[in-house]
């Protein structure tokens, strides 16, 4: 008689013994079986390899491509399992991608230990929950899935994932391979994305008819504006990217600015770029992390989108260097994404999909905790801008390049790495819109010895333009 088992979280999983009247009749039935297994239809239209749909007939649908598909759902009733699926283009949506995410964001948005909130979610803990479990119908269900999936393990999952790291959480190697991980994937795919600007930030769209590049030049410009960059002040630039805000500061606020990353491909575009530029006397671009930056003081530090990939253990020791390597009066722009707090926060986990397949060791923390450690570091905290809304818009902005060019991208990367930035980019947009995560431009200074801030009193005078 055959038998299977499905692995749960319990020492021993559980154990099913399938009727063998089921197995004769297994073909064309996979959506029946989730539909039983869900005890309701699926929240979208789903269609299976074997013929079979279900759920509502409009909009998007997911369309399981592969019985292998199941079987690492089966062995993996996580959002990892999805994910892997999904990189290997066994599952696939047709349709509107965000409608879809949106029906579906109990599981694809969800993690940690919240309860279900989705049918969908159900069937996924239902295979782990003894309870669900108990109802035969489920069991049935689950059963013949198990069949339908056929023996064996997995599939290994696609070389998209990143490899298991080596050395304690945040070590400076170890950061190294996760910044190559996500930057080092060739720039022109990231020329593609991101367009003429490479800004790999959330841009400010100041009217309705703004385009992307108009978009990121104008949030260069609002950083710029923050620190009050005049002429001849030296900049530091931590997690530079491709080099446009270095460039931007130096063009256009005269500042002599030095720009670090960690990434190889990304240092070597921005200094082509610094020297078509004819700004190579101006700015220097460093391959280096910002712990090994020591040649303060400078005028004003920007960090943009970079204290992302600095992790919780490592905050206090950003801060400090930061605050280190600012003149009294100088300023620093932190722009951060910031995660909600929870009301237990040892309950909270990193996203399985986001630390496998985008940011390696990547930790969001919430507003709160990030404005205490500047402070404890020393820094006055002198405003918090959330940009919220504008990083939905920039999403979707660099979502719609890549599906426009995808053709093209797929002869630039891998397709399981473009279909890991389709899926991360428009589900981060979905986040930022619903509120689950934001961003914030916190402007900081570390004041003089008497206190001084060297801050205009009202907030309309230091966001004046130049000239
Ligand atoms: C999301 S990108 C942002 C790039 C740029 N600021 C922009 O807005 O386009 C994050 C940057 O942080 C850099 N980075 C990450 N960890 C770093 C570290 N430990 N030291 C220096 N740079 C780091 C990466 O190399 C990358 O350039």
């Amino acid at each position: 008689m055959p038998s299977a088992v499905i692995p749960g979280t319990g020492a021993a999983g559980v154990r099913i013994v399938p009727e063998v009247n089921t197995v004769a009749h297994a073909a064309g039935r996979l959506c029946r079986i989730l539909e039983q297994a869900l005890g309701a239809p699926p929240p979208l239209r789903v269609r299976a390899w074997d013929g079979s749909t279900a759920g509502p007939p409009d909009g998007p649908a997911v369309v399981l491509r592969d019985r292998r598909a199941l079987r690492r759902l089966l062995w993996r009733p996580d959002r990892l399992g999805l994910a892997r699926a999904w990189v290997a283009g066994e599952i696939d949506v047709e349709g509107d991608l965000y409608e879809a995410l949106g029906r579906l964001t109990g599981i694809v948005l969800h993690t940690g230990k919240e309860p279900p909130r989705s049918p969908a979610v159900r069937v996924l803990r239902a295979l782990e929950a003894p309870a669900r479990l108990r109802d035969p119908a489920a069991r049935r269900a689950l059963a013949e899935a198990v069949l339908l999936a056929g023996p064996g393990l997995p599939p290994r999952p696609p070389r998209e994932e990143a490899r298991a790291r080596r050395g304690p959480l945040h070590a400076t190697h170890r950061d190294r391979a996760a910044v190559s991980h996500h930057y080092d994937v060739g720039n022109d795919f990231y020329e593609l994305v991101l367009g003429p600007s490479m800004v790999y930030s959330c841009a400010y769209w100041e009217g309705p008819g703004a385009s992307l590049e108009d978009a990121q030049r104008a949030k260069l410009d609002l950083v710029c504006r923050k620190l009050g960059l005049r002429p001849g002040q030296r900049l530091l630039d931590v997690g530079c990217g491709w080099g446009s805000l270095v460039l931007h500061a130096a063009e256009h606020h005269g500042a002599e600015a030095v720009g670090i990353t960690l990434s190889a491909e990304q240092a070597s575009y921005a200094r082509e770029r610094v020297a078509a530029a004819g700004l190579a006397h101006r700015v220097e671009i460093r391959l280096q992390d910002y712990r090994e930056t020591a040649d303060g003081p400078y005028d004003a530090i920007s960090s943009i989108g970079m204290a992302e990939h600095v992790g919780s253990a490592r905050y206090r020791e950003y801060a400090d260097r930061l605050y280190a390597l600012l003149r009294p009066g100088g300023r620093l722009l932190n722009h951060q994404i910031a995660r909600r707090p929870w009301k237990d926060e040892s309950a909270y986990r990193t996203d399985e999909f986001i630390d496998a397949y985008v940011f390696p060791d990547g930790e969001l923390a919430p507003l709160g905790t990030t404005v205490t450690l500047l402070e404890e570091a020393g820094f006055e905290v002198r405003d918090v801008e959330s940009l919220r809304e504008h990083y939905g818009l920039t999403l979707r902005r660099w979502v719609e390049n890549l599906e426009t060019g995808w053709s093209r991208a797929l002869g630039l990367v891998p397709p399981g790495r473009a279909r890991v930035w389709r899926l991360y980019m428009a589900a981060s947009a979905l986040a930022f819109e619903q509120n689950r995560i934001g961003v914030n431009q916190v402007l900081a200074v570390r004041t003089g010895p008497d206190g001084a801030s060297g801050m205009p009193p009202v907030r309309e005078r230091w966001l004046l333009r130049p000239g």
